[in-house]
């Protein structure tokens, strides 16, 4: 992490703003808790990915919240190709000072160098494609998948540095793990699955419970009864026997597919104080 910080810090000096990526169903747990720390004062703006994916209410929240703390976010699917207007729009904001200042000195740069940052899997290569229109950087589904360096130009105007800064979530926190990888930004072998699964169901069984009515035909009594056991009806719904282990795997990646509705897992009013 140490190099990582040092390699992010080296690249900040030669962009004039930093798009930090997190995930907009998980916010907060897709943050590496150090990025604040390593941008400082550099203008700075958080890019909600894979907007489309998320619960939208809760995002509406995430966009006050940091809103009602000065800070700039928007929301975004990074496959559209229509999200550079806004994000070159927030960027111009962000810099107003700065190309104010240029202007008066007659200096007649209108370019804006930009760098991406955030955990894997959060859509830096995908975001940095639509931008530049061109199929520039390795995307995948798994995580540490870029590794590229390079400078690439939109066509209005941004230069985007193609090294995205990766940092490591921290998930010493055995929710934000959970969270992290029941939305696939983690490797999901790092934990066990019917543990990330039943974390999954615990927050579905609060927010979105006809989903799981829906999608695997579970009755309103299986919801009331301990999740272990709504596991296990859900097992039996698919199928699968007493295989809780492949029905986990299997709810999991129907929430990533989308196959359980737009959700989110960080909420605005589950922010203490102390977290500001
Ligand atoms: N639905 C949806 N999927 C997205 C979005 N952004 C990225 N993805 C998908 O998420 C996966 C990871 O995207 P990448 O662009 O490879 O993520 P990355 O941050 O570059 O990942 P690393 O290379 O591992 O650091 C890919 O399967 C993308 O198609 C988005 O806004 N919405």
């Amino acid at each position: 992490m140490a190099r990582a910080i040092r390699e992010v810090k080296e690249r900040l000096k030669l962009v004039d703003i930093v798009f930090e990526l997190v995930d907009a169903r998980i916010p907060i747990s897709s943050k590496n808790p150090m990025i604040s720390e390593v941008i400082k004062d550099k203008p700075h703006l958080l890019l909600l990915t894979k907007a489309d994916l998320a619960d939208p209410e809760a995002t509406k929240d995430w966009i006050k919240y940091y809103s009602d703390r000065g800070e700039q976010a928007i929301a975004i699917d990074s496959r559209s190709p229509f999200i550079e207007k806004d994000i070159l729009k927030a960027t111009k904001k962000q810099l107003a000072n700065k190309i104010a200042s240029r202007e008066q000195r007659g200096i007649s740069q209108t370019e804006i160098r930009a760098m991406c940052i955030g955990i894997p899997n959060v859509g830096k290569s995908t975001l940095l494609n639509h931008l530049v229109n061109k199929k520039v950087a390795i995307t995948g589904d798994r995580p540490g998948v870029t590794k590229k360096q390079q400078w690439l130009k939109s066509p209005h105007g941004l230069s985007l540095l193609d090294t995205p800064g990766i940092l490591w979530p921290r998930f010493d926190d055995q929710s934000i793990g959970s969270k992290l990888a029941f939305t696939g930004a983690i490797k999901e072998n790092l934990f066990a699955a019917d543990d990330v699964a039943l974390f999954g169901l615990n927050i579905f069984t609060k927010r979105y419970k006809q989903r799981l009515l829906d999608r695997y035909k579970v009755t309103e009594e299986d919801l009331e009864q301990p999740l272990p056991e709504l596991l296990l009806a859900i097992t039996a719904k698919l199928g699968m026997n007493d295989d809780y282990d492949r029905a986990s795997q299997r709810i999991m990646l129907d929430a990533r597919k989308g196959k359980l509705g737009r959700f989110s897992l960080d909420f605005v009013s589950e922010m203490s104080e102390n977290d500001d």
